[in-house]
């Protein structure tokens, strides 16, 4: 009996080997034609170029490095093999433009429904970022393209004064010049605030108070959510479950909190009207399959902080990684920011756009540091890139962190060089297609207007008050999980400005 099954699931082994094998065997020759990385040996074959990328990760490199290496050895196109899959990588910029623009080609269900529904559990669902159902998705992105547009934002602009204020306002309190401050921890959490209050009228006050149920259960939420990302088995290990279960219970706890704070707004209740929750809780039953989706809502409820507060506070991070390395660039933004606001502290609209500096140290902290690094489509059609045929199916990756290191397309991408971005008459400095981060075509962030008004603000309002010296005993590498991060946050200490 036993032989039995022994020999049952050595054939079934066996069969999948041969399957894998000849899976393998196929694409490799499929994508023959393109160049790319060797793999090495029998092991190569099944594992692609794993083991180079693990050596990076191992390094303290990411991944993103690797494609910038791998870009400088083998030009504009190339492509990979991770186990069985291989993905076509390219900074050409007619493909960009083709991938991203003309063809829009569809995002990759399997990598996009790990952020709608990781472990199977609806985290951000159906929402904008994660839904790869191109009519769903456009109904939702024509339902908020208002709330985003500049005008919109444009009357938000004393909120985005007072959340930045607020943490000035602590910041203050921390500035002896002896206490460490960790920014990056102290940005995402008005960065989580701004949103609240600007797309849901909530008032979270995390600067202040961090601990916040919102504020604790999105960071948890994406705490999980990257374990999935590197470490795809954890589902089949039964030491964690436990950590599984606790996962769930925390996306279920930020879901809830989403619906309960939609509903306050969908019934009007939120101006001063005290609502018990249990009584929310039943109204919020009775409003589940009406005309409109509650879960849906959810969704975008979960995606816009999901979405938005991590990557403002990694970019201004980042920004201020530079600013602390680069004293010359703190000088001239200060000469702006000085002759626009002189001591005023209320920025108006009419002055972010007088902030022409200001705004080239926040795109080239973009170009050297997108938090989103790289995205991924699957071409519906067959495409030729620098001659080179690309068949249909093919997972193609684009990166702005590669393009906006290519030396070819940003002279010395070592430096942080914001005058690059101050365009001459032509306006042809930086060529087309190359400098991305906010993505680009119907798919592009509809928050970036939103990221930008709240980054230059806060540039602007840290200079005007703040000496800034780094702590130079920090990691001050980057590490890569979800997002691109100064690994140590950002550590500083500060004090009140002196000339
Ligand atoms: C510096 C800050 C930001 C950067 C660099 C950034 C970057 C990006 C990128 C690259 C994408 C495309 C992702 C993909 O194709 O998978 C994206 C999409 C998106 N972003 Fe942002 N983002 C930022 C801030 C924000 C903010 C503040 C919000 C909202 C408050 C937001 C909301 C979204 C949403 C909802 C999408 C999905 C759009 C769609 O597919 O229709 N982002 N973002």
């Amino acid at each position: 009996m036993l032989e039995n099954y022994i020999g049952i699931v050595i054939l079934i082994l066996l069969f999948f080997i041969v399957y894998k094998t000849y899976k393998i065997y196929v694409i490799r020759k499929k994508y023959g034609h393109i160049p790319g990385p060797k793999t090495n040996g029998l092991l190569g074959f099944y594992l692609g170029n794993l083991d180079e990328a693990l050596k990076y990760l191992k390094g303290g490199k990411i991944l993103a490095d690797m494609m910038l290496d791998l870009s400088k050895k083998h030009g504009s196109v190339f492509k990979f093999q991770i186990l069985d899959k291989i993905v076509v990588f390219t900074i050409n910029q007619n493909a960009v433009k083709e991938v991203l623009i003309t063809e829009n080609f569809p995002k990759i269900p399997e990598i996009y429904n790990q952020v709608g529904f990781p472990y199977n559990e609806r985290y951000l669902g159906n929402g904008l970022l994660s839904n790869t159902d191109s009519e769903s998705w456009k109904k939702r992105r024509n339902l908020f393209n208002n709330g985003f547009h500049r005008n919109i934002l444009m009357n938000s602009i004393e909120e985005f004064n007072t959340k930045v204020d607020s943490l000035l306002v602590r910041l203050r309190l921390l500035s002896d010049g002896c206490t460490k401050i960790t920014l990056f921890k102290e940005i995402n959490h008005m960065a989580l605030d701004v949103i609240a209050s600007i797309a849901f009228g909530m008032n979270t006050n995390s600067i202040n108070d961090p601990k916040n149920e919102l504020n604790h259960y999105v960071y948890e939420s994406l705490k999980g959510f990257y374990r999935q990302t590197f470490e795809p088995f954890i589902i089949y290990n039964p030491l964690e479950w436990k950590f599984l279960y606790n996962y769930k219970q925390i996306i279920r706890k930020l879901r809830d909190l989403g619906r309960k704070q939609i509903l306050k707004r969908i019934l009007n209740l939120q101006n001063g009207n005290y609502v018990a929750d249990d009584i929310l809780t039943n109204l919020l039953k009775n409003h589940v399959d009406e005309k409109f989706n509650v879960d849906n809502m959810v969704d975008d409820f979960l995606t816009f902080f999901v979405a938005g507060q991590e990557t403002t506070a990694n970019t201004l991070a980042f920004c201020m990684l530079e600013l602390g390395r680069n004293p010359h660039v703190v000088k001239k933004l200060r000469e702006e920011v000085d002759s626009v606001l002189g001591s005023k502290s209320y920025i108006s609209y009419e002055d972010v756009a007088k902030l022409t500096y200001t705004n080239c140290v926040y795109k080239e902290t973009l170009r050297m540091w997108p938090p989103i690094p790289e995205i991924a489509r699957i071409s519906d059609k067959e495409i030729e890139i620098n001659g080179l045929k690309i068949p249909p199916k093919t997972w193609i990756q684009v990166s702005t962190y590669v393009s906006g290191r290519y030396e070819e397309y940003f002279e010395e991408p070592e430096k942080f060089l914001p005058e690059r971005f101050l365009f001459n008459a032509e306006n042809t400095r930086i060529k087309n297609y190359t400098y991305f981060p906010f993505s680009l075509g119907a798919r592009n962030c509809i928050g970036q207007n939103f990221a930008q008004l709240v980054g230059k603000i806060f540039i602007a309002k840290f200079v005007q008050n703040f000496d800034m010296t780094l702590d130079w005993s920090q990691n001050l590498g980057v590490i890569q999980e979800a997002t691109l991060r100064p690994a140590d946050g950002t550590q500083c200490y500060l004090l009140p400005r002196k000339n």
